[in-house]
């Protein structure tokens, strides 16, 4: 088996689980992360083995007098490389572009990036297919992941006729001590739709949807209150069928008593996922209603470090990989991590 060598620009709270998560992988090795200063993130990738790098060559000596070793530049790393997967800040990410042309280099940004960076946005359940053969892409965000998982499995089933989405998003990351809001809903935006709507229409073109997002003083996943109109007769069981036989969603039983981001968190930790990671989108199944025949409604929680994850390995494989379908990447990525959707 040929393994593809992967670099993560940018080890912070995407990087550092993508790192992990390729390691898991038999067809695949981190030859490199990158890092601008020293933090106990850097030790911990030092840790770990993953050979550590730097934006700025300069810094070198800050790294090293506190213990931390240095590979190189970003620039050296990007060319031990087959593949980059540039985790960087939003914004950031854009000004990479020029190095991974420079070297010939594929790579795959995220989210926080605009679709036009690489002209193609990836999500598994949806156009593994379009990514073979692709130079650049993009992994959607979090929220529009969750979207396009559960959206692609109705439309599949019935044909989707409209999608009206509210996005209750997380303040911050856990480990993000410096951002909010403390005390208040903010609507973000205010004015509508938000970007998740267009942004699935990246993946999913015909789709008709509307979006609209509010943050909340919370750390852990984004909650999603979804409708859509069926083209055809909803059948509820149908639907709960294709979400159990779904590898990316979970279905969270009544019996569990889970009705909270809170409550799925300590039922990640008890399950022994690393650092409590829900990769799979997460449907609350007595929130699972079809109203007058056509109106399908739900509850689905994402959890915003965890999901994009196993989509980046997907995308990996399809752009640097043997020729696999969606389904087979699919299982190889979750069985080397040990993930199967709760
Ligand atoms: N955190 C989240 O919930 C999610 C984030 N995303 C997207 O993933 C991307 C990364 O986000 P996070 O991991 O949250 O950010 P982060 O801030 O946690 O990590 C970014 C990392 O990049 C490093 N970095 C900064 N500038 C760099 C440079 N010039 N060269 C190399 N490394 C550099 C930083 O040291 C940091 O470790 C963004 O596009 C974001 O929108 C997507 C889904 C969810
Ligand atoms: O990609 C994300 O959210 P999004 O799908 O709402 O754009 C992540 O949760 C990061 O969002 P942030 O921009 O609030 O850090």
């Amino acid at each position: 088996m040929v393994m593809i060598k992967v670099a993560v620009n940018g080890y912070g709270t995407i990087g550092k689980r993508v790192a992990d998560a390729v390691s898991a992988q038999p067809d695949m090795e981190i030859v490199g992360v990158s890092k601008t200063k020293p933090s106990a993130e850097a030790l911990i990738a030092g840790k770990k083995g993953y050979p550590l790098y730097i934006a700025d060559i300069s810094k070198k000596a800050d790294f090293e007098k506190n213990g931390i070793p240095v590979a190189g530049s970003v620039e050296e790393m990007v060319q031990t490389a087959d593949i980059v997967v540039d985790a960087t800040p939003g914004g950031i990410g854009a000004k990479n572009r020029q190095l991974y042309e420079k070297y010939g280099k594929m790579a795959i940004w995220q989210g926080g990036e605009d679709h036009d960076i690489a002209g193609f946005s990836f999500s598994s359940s949806c156009n593994f297919d379009e990514a073979k053969g692709k130079k650049f892409a993009r992994v959607v965000s979090c929220n529009t992941t969750g979207l396009c998982r559960i959206i692609k499995l109705a439309d599949d089933a019935f044909g989707v006729e409209k999608v009206r989405a509210t996005m209750v998003r997380r303040g911050a990351d856990p480990g993000d001590a410096k951002r909010g809001p403390v005390d208040a809903i903010v609507l973000n935006p205010v004015t509508i739709p938000s970007h998740h709507g267009p942004d699935l229409q990246t993946v999913l073109p015909e789709i008709n949807i509307v979006t609209t997002a509010l943050v909340v003083p919370t750390t852990f996943m984004h909650m999603h209150i979804l409708q859509m109109d069926l083209k055809e007769t909803g059948d509820r069981d149908k639907i709960l069928e294709m979400i159990k036989d779904h590898p990316r969603i979970g279905l969270i039983k009544g019996f569990t008593g889970i009705k909270s981001t809170a409550e799925l968190k300590e039922y990640a930790s008890d399950l022994g996922r690393p650092r409590s990671d829900l990769w799979e989108s997460c449907v609350f199944e007595d929130s699972v209603s079809i109203v007058e025949g056509k109106e399908l409604y739900l509850f689905q929680a994402i959890h915003q470090e965890a999901d994009v994850v196993v989509e980046n390995v997907d995308c990996i494989r399809a752009m640097a990989g043997e020729n696999i379908t969606a389904a087979e990447s699919i299982a190889l990525t979750d069985r080397s991590m040990n993930f199967e959707a709760i």
